[in-house]
């Protein structure tokens, strides 16, 4: 990393008093949970459920979770009653209500087979199979990335598909929207309109979200060892994260 490079090094921790008054964005994977080796090997403990609750009502009701998953899967981990962004801003949902998402592409169903096509018979490789999205993971076999990213873009060439590079993980998934854009969104709605933007998250996706807080006038907090980010703080790892929060409530008495 270069001297002019920003990193979390040179980034201070957020201070508390930033929560008070915050419109809360929060990533999921890598943010609230620790990365896991497949998708489905990631448990949301009710520890944090009662957490994020107890900031939701801390700053009525702006805590929002803005992911990669979809929103059936985000509800199926258990954040049931919280608002949702799914599919990196391709979805939205608020707490108990009808899912608002663009309709499963037939390229997407296509992109799907190329997946598992690429796949089979290549050991440690997971199709995850998405609400409108598909990805293509590699994390129990690194060796197939290179090739995973050139499929997955002559794909997207094809399709007229997006390419989402995420941690080990491709996924083709329609464009026009980002978590910059779900930020925006979200901002321009109750709850979360009147609170200052704050969004905290760990990965590259994460910063349109990071760009979308700061215009608002917010910033961001990035989740994770040091790499080029908008982010103006960091915390080092998921416990810091949850502690942070915990940190949060406890300071509004
Ligand atoms: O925006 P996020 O909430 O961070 O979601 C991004 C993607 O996260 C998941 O994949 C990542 O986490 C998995 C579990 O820890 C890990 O096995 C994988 O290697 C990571 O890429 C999820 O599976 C994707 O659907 C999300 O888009």
């Amino acid at each position: 990393m270069s001297e002019s490079t920003p990193s979390p090094t040179d980034l201070p921790v957020p201070p508390v008093a930033l929560l008070a008054g915050a419109a809360l964005f929060l990533d999921f994977d890598g943010t609230l949970a620790p990365i896991a080796d497949t998708p489905d090997g990631v448990v949301v403990d009710g520890d944090l459920i009662a957490l994020l609750a107890q900031l939701r009502d801390m700053l009525d009701g702006r805590v929002a979770i803005v992911s990669g998953r979809s929103i059936e899967t985000l509800r199926d981990l258990g954040f049931g009653d919280f608002l949702l962004a799914g599919t990196h801003g391709l979805e939205f949902a608020e707490p108990g209500a009808q899912v608002e998402a663009p309709p499963r592409q037939a390229a997407v169903d296509e992109a799907e087979t190329a997946f598992n096509a690429f796949a089979h018979e290549k050991p440690g490789l997971l199709v995850e199979r998405k609400s409108i999205s598909v990805g293509l993971h590699f994390r129990r076999a690194p060796q197939w990335g290179e090739d995973a990213g050139e499929l997955a873009r002559s794909l997207a060439k094809r399709l007229g598909l997006h390419v989402q590079p995420g941690k080990m993980l491709y996924e083709l998934r329609p464009g026009g929207a980002d978590k910059g854009s779900a930020v925006h969104a979200l901002m321009a709605r109750d709850p979360m309109a009147g609170g200052t933007p704050l969004f905290i998250g760990d990965d590259v996706t994460d910063e349109e979200g990071f760009a979308a807080a700061i215009e608002l006038g917010g910033a961001g907090i990035l989740v994770g060892p040091p790499r080029s980010t908008l982010a103006s703080f960091s915390l080092e790892q998921v416990a810091a994260v949850r502690h942070y929060l915990a940190q949060g409530i406890a300071a509004s008495g």
